[in-house]
């Protein structure tokens, strides 16, 4: 049997071979089907994996958020741990000087974060070369990826991490094609698998399929759904395709929603101490872009500051009876969050105890606001939560 790594370029080759037209639309759609199924099983440690497994380097989360580090060898990773944080990784000329993932604490409004030097990946990545699985497994685990890219080198390395990454699942700057667009900030929270904004898509136990189109799709028909939902063996099921946008990666990625992770990037070209600076201005223009030269120490403060406004984590201050707020001490939580969030991560049983609360601060109506579990609190709102129990 042809393992799985062979299978799967197989199918890009004939992907390539295959002229994009109506009339092969529909191959073309299964085609993908088929290749987000045996990425996924590469990713899937046990036999048939083609060795090397998924699972990602050693290393606990721990801190407020995760970062990760991702690029291609010396472009400056391991240089901007080095800078920001207290951690020092090793940093050399020469190609793989990181072997493993090194962690590094980011100190940054009151929060502590993890940032994540990794080994640099190259082309093939993900299907397994050099240590590129583990690589894009640690990255899977990040609330931010930040992708450092070399100002010095071709415009397309960019293009060919994105690859990479997509190819594994993690889906860039994006949407969700379900699930409310409020929770993708709140990455450990489950989303309520029913509720998909472009694609609805419930399995049933019998019934047979029932497409519903709300708003015909431009890219998208019932042929085509029918087909890559069977592909799947996905037989019985009600499907409702809101989005006339909505396309059959959109589809693949509902059906396989386990198996993907939406995080944001950030871009960040170091050494720009060796271009033009025509170009540099070019670059720093770039959406979600940031421009730093680690050597000459330029801009590394701007992108530790992009990197926090990326996160989107807010501070709270918690209050107790009779005391003034300590505003030295904040409580970091993602922006979105509610009462329920804060009493979590105070205590684990807070919230069975819970009464009410009061909010001074942006997200109180009038001071203080006196609330509920679900109240969604707002950066530096300084909050005193009241419990039934007694001491
Ligand atoms: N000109 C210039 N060189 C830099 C800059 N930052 C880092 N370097 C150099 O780039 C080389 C690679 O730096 P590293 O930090 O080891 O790169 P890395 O991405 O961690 O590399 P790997 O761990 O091998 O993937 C070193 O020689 C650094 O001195 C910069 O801003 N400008
Ligand atoms: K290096
Ligand atoms: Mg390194």
């Amino acid at each position: 049997m042809v393992n799985i790594t062979e299978k799967i370029k197989e199918i890009e080759d004939e992907m390539r071979r295959t002229q994009k037209n109506k009339a092969t639309e529909y191959h073309l759609g299964l085609l993908k089907g088929k290749l987000a199924r045996l990425r996924a099983q590469l990713l899937e440690p046990g036999p048939g994996a083609g060795g090397g497994g998924g699972s990602g380097f050693d290393v606990s989360k721990s801190g407020d958020a995760r970062i990760a580090l991702v690029g291609f060898p010396s472009v400056g990773k391991s240089t901007f741990l080095s800078k920001v944080t207290k951690t020092r990784s090793e940093v050399a000329s020469y190609a793989f000087t990181t072997l493993t993932a090194i962690p590094g604490v980011l100190e940054y409004g009151g929060a502590e974060i993890q940032l994540l030097d990794l080994p640099g990946i190259i082309e093939g990545a993900a299907e397994g070369k050099g240590r590129g699985r583990q690589v894009i497994s640690a990255a899977k685990t990040s609330d931010l990826i930040l992708m450092v890219l070399d100002a010095t080198k071709k415009a397309e390395q960019r293009a060919l991490l994105e690859a990479e990454l997509e190819a594994v699942g993690i889906r860039l700057n994006r949407e969700p094609p379900y699930g409310n667009t409020s929770l993708w900030h709140i990455s450990n929270r489950k989303t309520n698998a029913d509720r998909f904004r472009n694609i609805y898509l419930k399995a049933k136990k019998a019934g047979g399929m029932k497409i519903t189109f709300q708003n015909p799709p431009k890219r998208l028909d019932e042929k085509m759904v029918f087909n890559i939902l069977r592909d799947y063996k996905i037989l019985n099921c009600e499907v409702l395709v809101r989005d006339d946008e909505a396309t059959v990666d959109d589809l693949i990625d509902v059906i396989m929603k386990d198996h993907r992770k939406y995080i944001k990037c950030l871009y960040v070209y170091n050494k720009i101490d060796s271009v033009s600076l025509d170009f540099l201005d070019r670059l720093a223009r770039e959406p979600q872009t940031a421009v730093m030269s680690c050597e000459l120490d330029l801009g590394v403060q701007d992108v530790v500051e992009r990197c926090w406004q990326e996160l989107r984590l807010i501070r709270i201050y918690t209050k107790r009876k009779g005391v003034d707020p300590d505003f030295d001490e904040a409580l970091i939580v993602r922006s979105g969050s509610t009462i329920e969030d804060v009493c979590d991560r105070i205590h684990r049983t807070l919230k069975e105890t819970y009464k009410y609360a009061l909010v001074w601060g942006a997200s109180a109506r009038h001071v203080p606001q006196r609330v509920g579990l679900g109240h969604v609190v707002a950066d530096e709102d300084v909050v005193y939560i009241v419990s039934a129990f007694k001491a």
